[in-house]
């Protein structure tokens, strides 16, 4: 049977191929008719180039004793004693999606065949889908009040959620913030733009959904935490939280100056102009573009418009070449900040989505230091792949010089502590040194250092060097290590 495999069929195959046990063997034909290997790296195929899949089974009647039941009927076995023990009877949702597995059973035991397994992934997908939307629902059932404050301060911890769970959580931002109602939404749009942007994530080890949702969270929390509900308008949220959700949409893993040095189609595409960040936001609109996705359809054109444009603004700042531009702008703008003046938000949302985006190290230091390994993983492979291709090798990424403190350190001093000290100062409540948890002697040494009124010439000219190789490393190579290690 050819079967079309999206990432999330992938992700549930795989899982059905490790969950199997060993009277369950799975194999995998491409077009050509080679054995695919079922591993993480297998790449998501198209209506053009399907996948064959079999089922060779030593003990299977039919595919009713497939994985797929034994894991879906397991699954569902476990959540309802779950769900039971939480709320005294099992409800209604689970019994419609035991009802849905008993007529997909019944379907397949009419299609059953020999011993080769009927896929039809459409459906399969679906089922899987729906087992995994219930699972969804049954956390949002333990997304109690205490989780939902907890999802808007910045002290979130992600590595404590499945992906499916995220997902959820992400409604629940959406919701809270009342993007429903004032924008029309309706809930199985949302689930839909969701669940397809979840889909358009890829599998590496940073540029990820996970860092999807993180940003996500941080751009929410930001929200709460300053009270940005009150000082702007709910379309000014919906295009910083939509920006940050798509932010990175099919990042590849390897950065613009790759994309350029390498003429990579994207580098082609768009002129070596952003590349990444100009194809993040076309796979944005592209998911748009699908009417059961399109969050934004119950608006005038002029409200699309609007926020189509708000989002190319937000999601094109996020790339770091710009970053001292877009930085500048906002210090100028700072001391006069004005909330309804149209300039001003729109610098300030970028900023927003920018911080958002490089906030790992504000986090507790748990959960930053895995993020950390994970950024780093991403460097080290895009600096192997340079170094095999013979293309410049991007310092701050090479393994043979980047150590994390000095990774850190830089990044912190450069980037993030003059981003986050500018923001505080329109945002007292963020309080700088409280807010990054790691490297604390360094901050407040790195603050005292610039708060200290000691604007000699001879400084002046010191800050100048600094600032200038500030923008060299911004420009092209932005975290390099030109500053001692500590
Ligand atoms: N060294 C370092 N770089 C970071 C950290 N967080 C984000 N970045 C960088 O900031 C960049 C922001 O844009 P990208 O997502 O392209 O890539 C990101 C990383 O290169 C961090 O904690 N440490
Ligand atoms: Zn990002």
């Amino acid at each position: 049977m050819d079967i079309f495999l999206d990432k999330y069929c992938l992700k549930c195959l795989f899982y059905l191929a490790a969950e199997a046990g060993p009277h369950h063997i799975l194999k995998m034909y491409n077009t050509s008719g080679s054995v695919v290997n079922i591993s993480p790296r297998l790449q998501a195929n198209s209506v053009d180039s399907y996948y064959r899949l079999e089922v060779v089974a030593s003990d299977l009647q039919s595919e009713t004793n497939s994985p797929f039941f034994t894991v879906c009927v397991f699954r569902l076995r476990h959540l309802e004693d779950k769900v039971t023990e939480d709320v005294g009877k099992t409800p209604e949702i689970i019994c419609e999606l035991k009802s849905q597995v008993e007529a997909f059973k019944r379907k397949l035991e009419v299609l059953h065949t020999n011993k080769h397994f009927h896929l039809f992934l459409p459906s399969l997908s679906r089922a899987a889908f729906m087992l995994e939307s219930v699972l969804c629902c049954c956390s949002s059932l333990q997304v109690t009040e205490e989780v939902r404050e907890h999802l808007k301060t910045p002290i979130f911890d992600n590595w404590q959620w499945e992906e499916a769970e995220m997902l959820v959580l992400l409604q629940v931002m959406y919701t809270d913030l009342d993007f429903l109602t004032a924008f029309n939404i309706e809930l199985e749009v949302l689930q839909n733009f969701l669940f397809e942007v979840y889909c358009h994530y890829n599998n590496i080890p940073f540029h990820n959904f996970q860092h999807c949702f993180c940003v996500t969270q941080m751009m929410y929390g930001l929200i709460w935490l300053t009270d940005l509900r009150n000082k702007l308008g709910r379309t000014e949220l919906l295009i910083m939280l939509t920006s940050a959700l798509c932010h990175d949409l099919d990042h590849p893993g390897y950065n613009n100056v790759y994309q350029i040095n390498a003429q990579t189609d994207l580098a082609l595409r768009y002129n070596d102009i952003s590349p990444l960040e100009n194809h993040h936001c076309a796979v944005a609109f592209g998911i748009l573009a699908k009417p059961e996705c399109n969050i934004l359809k119950n608006l005038t054109t002029e409200q699309y418009k609007h926020i189509r444009g708000g989002m190319i603004k937000c999601i094109l700042a996020t790339d770091m070449a710009r970053h001292n531009e877009i930085l500048n702008k906002f210090k100028v703008m700072q001391p006069v900040f004005d909330f309804t003046n149209k300039d001003h938000k729109e610098v300030l949302m970028k900023i927003m989505v920018k911080v958002s985006d490089i906030s790992n190290e504000a986090r507790p230091m748990a959960v930053a230091e895995p993020w950390l390994d994970c950024l780093l993983q991403e460097f080290f492979n895009q600096s192997d792949t340079e170094k095999l291709k013979g293309l410049p090798v991007t310092p701050f990424m090479d393994r043979d010089k980047v150590s994390k403190p000095s990774s850190q350190t830089n990044f912190i001093r450069f980037v993030l502590l003059p981003l986050f000290t500018e923001l505080t100062k329109l945002f007292p409540c963020l309080q700088v040194k409280a807010f990054i948890h790691r490297f604390s002697s360094f901050i407040e040494s790195c603050l005292s250092e610039s708060e200290q009124d000691d604007n000699t010439e001879e400084d002046k000219g010191e800050e100048e060097e600094e600032e200038a190789s500030h923008s060299s490393l911004t420009a092209s190579v932005p975290f390099s290590s030109s500053v001692s290690e500590r």
